[in-house]
């Protein structure tokens, strides 16, 4: 099952008289359990595929598509909804909020979206336990650690049950062992929960961990790479 298709997509972006190619025709499917990696040179354009992937920006032509749907010219307000409740955004640092404990920032989003039940409840300690956190479900970011605050982030990109997981650099601040932790804990949670994950990097050492490896040049998608 197709969680995410990018059907001849392209992005253009002003630039002094002319525009530039961030994307440049992309094709690009990921089916529900697939973990995806995204890779090339800085300014390839992996962040707008991201960006496009995410609906945060509408190509300026292609398709995208979610669930087999086409969201491509939809409302703004029905992408929204579409981002908020079928796609899980894990950044570089997670950005938490620091007065919140890490059970409180899954609680968070349930709220956010309207859902105060106890079932978010459970599903936020459930979530934190899938990821290792129970006996720091109470401490505030400041007493966990980077990893630590790291798998906050995914927990909190899975709570509203997502398909699709986009994934920047989530790596970049943490040493080797580290992060080949949090891509074998997101590979995991892929299979588990059967959502598509793309995650962008950089970091070559994690690649042999996808089923699949995307590479970008000048934005577009060029030979598979060797694993
Ligand atoms: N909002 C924008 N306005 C103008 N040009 C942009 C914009 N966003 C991206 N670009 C250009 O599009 C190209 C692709 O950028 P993008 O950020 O997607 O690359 P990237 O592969 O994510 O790079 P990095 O690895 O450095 O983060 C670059 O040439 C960039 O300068």
């Amino acid at each position: 099952m197709k969680v995410l298709e990018l059907d001849h997509v392209s992005m253009e972006f002003p630039d002094g008289d002319g525009v530039v190619m961030a994307l440049d025709d992309v094709s690009f499917t990921v089916d529900g359990g697939e973990f995806v990696a995204v890779t090339g040179p800085s300014g390839s354009g992996k962040s707008t595929l991201l960006a496009v992937a995410g609906l945060l920006l509408t190509p300026t032509s292609g398709r995208v598509l979610l669930d087999g749907r086409e969201v491509t010219g939809k409302r703004r307000s029905t992408r929204t909804d579409l981002r908020r409740n079928r796609i899980g955004f894990v950044f570089q640092q997670p950005h938490l909020l620091g007065s919140l404990t890490a059970r409180e920032q899954l609680e968070m989003v349930a709220r956010l979206s309207g859902d105060r039940s106890a079932a978010a409840k459970k599903r936020a300690l459930s979530l934190l336990d899938e990821v290792g956190l129970s006996a720091v479900a109470d401490r505030r970011p400041a007493a966990l650690s980077g990893g630590q605050r790291q798998r906050v982030g995914i927990a909190r990109a899975l709570m509203n049950q997502p398909q699709l997981l986009l994934v920047d650099e989530p790596t970049s601040a943490l040493d080797h062992d580290r992060g080949l932790a949090i891509i074998d804990l997101l590979r995991g949670l892929t299979v588990e929960r059967g959502v598509g994950t793309v995650v962008v990097t950089h970091d070559l050492a994690t690649l042999g961990e996808h089923d699949e490896v995307v590479r970008i040049v000048d934005g577009r998608i060029s030979e598979p790479v060797a694993r």
